[in-house]
């Protein structure tokens, strides 16, 4: 470099999706942190939309009802990793958007095709406007929000780790409730018929049945920078 400079890594685009409780938000928000990269959660912009459609009495078994005030809410999501935040309306829903209430709605919601051109519009400009690259996760990020992204991942769990980790989670949840609960979810997300979970073609399928969290994040960050270094 002429001035000296030392020279900047091109922005990296890398997508993460798989189903419910396979550890998406826990291994983007380390890797993104590691890596320098900003964050985003999409999952929790369909849970804010859809606590806005029950906050505000949209019948969510009526999907007329729901397209018709899609693009009513103004939500915004800040892309920090190590400090994420979700606002409606400048309203924080960072813990209204986790109630039983909303889990249980957001696969109707989110199954509307004009709540997924709202959501998928906004996740592209917020990823183009990263400046060093983003992780971003969710269900049909590297089909259809960010089909060119620079690396693909695609994680599993078996249903039973799924469940015992959610359980963990969610203190004196039943697990074999936990576990029908997103099995139930996961049905609903991949048989919609706009954009459904699915793994891109492209995709590395990453099976974290037997993986701790941390040998996940070493092997998403090796995968980064294998496509960084042009491997
Ligand atoms: N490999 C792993 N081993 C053990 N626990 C894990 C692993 N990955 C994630 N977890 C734990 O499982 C729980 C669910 O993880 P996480 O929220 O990251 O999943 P997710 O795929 O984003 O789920 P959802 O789509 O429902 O938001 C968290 O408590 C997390 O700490
Ligand atoms: N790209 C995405 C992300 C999420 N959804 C929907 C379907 C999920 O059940 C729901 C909540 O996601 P979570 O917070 O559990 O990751 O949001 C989607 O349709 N597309």
């Amino acid at each position: 470099m002429e001035n000296g400079a030392a020279p900047t890594a091109p922005a990296v685009i890398v997508a993460i999706d798989g189903p419910s409780g396979t550890g998406k938000s826990s291994t983007s928000k380390a890797v993104a942190a590691q890596l320098g990269l900003s964050y985003l959660d999409t999952g929790a912009q369909y849970r804010a939309i859809t606590w806005w459609m029950v906050t505000n009495g949209i019948d969510t078994d009526d999907p007329h009802e729901i397209a018709a005030a899609a693009g009513k809410p103004e939500i915004v999501s800040g892309t920090d990793p190590a400090a994420p935040t979700i606002t409606v309306d400048g309203t924080d829903v960072a813990g209204p958007i986790r109630t039983q209430e909303v889990t249980a709605k957001v696969s109707a919601v989110s199954a509307v095709p004009e709540v997924r051109t709202r959501i998928t519009e906004l996740q592209r400009t917020i990823a183009a406007g990263a400046p060093l690259g983003i992780v971003v996760e969710g269900r049909d990020i590297g089909t259809t929000v960010l089909p060119d992204a620079d690396l693909k991942i695609f994680l599993t769990a078996s249903a039973e780790a799924r469940a015992a980790r959610r359980s963990g989670e969610l203190k004196g949840a039943d697990v074999n409730v936990t576990r029908e609960a997103l099995i139930k979810r996961d049905a609903a997300d991949s048989s919609r018929k706009t954009s459904p979970l699915a793994k891109a073609e492209d995709a590395v399928e990453v099976d974290t049945t037997d993986l701790t969290l941390e040998q996940v994040i070493e092997c998403v960050v090796t995968l980064v920078e294998e496509k960084r270094a042009g491997k």
